[in-house]
Formats: structure tokens, sequence, C-alpha cells
């Protein structure tokens, strides 16, 4: 299946140079997401999965249908400030900025073998910052699941000894 067919790429968005791949349009429509999501189920088919976790805003629109096709848990990573209970924080820079990503300090028990899921692997900072952060908490990362990846921007690179899967692939 042709997923990119369904993918929006906007030039200079939200700064010049930057191509923005946008997941809308693939998101409106149902057959499509709901391939989507069962393509990438089946990517992680041989992982032994406790748990997802995803960054907001755009990796809980990946993972908690992830979560929900394999019966698993999800556990938000949000942006400093949303979460009410008692977090863990660490910060970042993004393709186009800075931020702080949290969890939750209860949100992955020791042990749990833990998913990261995304809409999209840049340079890696999001995806490295929540390996950093389910792995403060004690849990196992044993994947990364992206809609789709930039290669050019080598967030591989970033993630050593972290299995990446990605539905497409982008040179820019
Ligand atoms: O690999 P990186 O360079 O870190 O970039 C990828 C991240 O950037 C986007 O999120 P963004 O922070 O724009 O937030 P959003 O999901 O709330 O739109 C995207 O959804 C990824 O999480
Ligand atoms: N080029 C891009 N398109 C969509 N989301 C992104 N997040 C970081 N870089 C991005």
């Amino acid at each position: 299946m042709d997923y990119k067919e369904y993918i929006r790429v906007i030039p200079d968005f939200p700064q010049p140079g930057i191509s923005f791949k946008d997941i809308t349009t693939l998101l409106q429509n149902g057959e499509m997401y709901k391939n989507a999501i069962n393509e990438l189920k089946k990517m992680v088919s041989a992982l032994k999965i406790d748990v997802i976790a995803g960054p907001e805003a755009r990796g809980f629109v990946v993972g908690a249908p992830l979560a929900y096709a394999l019966g698993v848990g999800f556990a938000p990573i949000r942006k400093s400030g949303k979460l009410p209970y008692e977090t863990i924080e660490v910060g970042y820079d993004l393709e186009y900025g800075k931020d702080r990503l949290a969890m939750h300090t209860d949100a992955i028990q020791k042990g749990q073998n833990v998913l990261i899921a995304d809409d999209l692997l840049a340079t890696g900072g999001t995806i490295s910052t929540s390996v950093d952060l389910v792995q403060q908490l004690g849990g196992n990362v044993v994947g990364a699941a992206f809609l789709i990846e930039l290669s050019a921007l080598n967030g591989r690179a970033k993630l050593p000894g972290v299995e990446v899967f990605s539905l497409m692939t982008y040179e820019d």
C-alpha cells in the first residue's frame, strides 16, 4: 500500500527550509488510518511489549490506537506542565525549536518492556528524550515505531541499541 499518497507535504512550515509531513490527510481516511496502525502492529509483532509510550500530541494518535490494537497500556509523554501528578522531566532540541518532556513517575513499572511510538522521526531529539524518560523510570525500551522517518536527519543515530520501525521513509 502506498501510504505516502495520503501524506500532505507542506514546504517551509513552520519555518523556511522545513518540508513538513502532514499526517492529517492520512488520519481523515478511516480505512488508511486503520491499515497504517495494523501495519505497525505487524512490524512490531516479534517484540514482547508491556506498554506503549508516546509523546504528545501526534505520538498519541499513533501510540494509543497501537496500544489498543496490541491490548497493552499507553503511557503519555507530555510537554512540561501538563501532567497533574509527580513527574520527571528532560529538555531537548527539535528540528524547529526546543522543549521539555515529562512523564508521571508511576507511568512505567520497573522492568516493563516499552515500545515508544510517534508519528515521525526527524532529528531523533523527541524520541531519544522519550527513551531517557522511560529508562529513568526503569523501563526497558524494546523498540520505537513511527509512521514516517526522515532519513537524512539520521534520527536513528540518537537511538543506539533501539530497534526502529517506520512505515514510510522520506529523504528530506
Ligand atoms: O525527531 P524530532 O526532531 O524530535 O522531531 C519529531 C517530533 O516533532 C514533532 O512533534 P512536535 O514537537 O512538533 O509536537 P506535536 O506532536 O505536538 O505537533 C513530531 O510529532 C515528533 O514528535
Ligand atoms: N519535517 C517534519 N514534518 C512533520 N513533523 C515534524 N517534526 C519534526 N520535523 C517534522
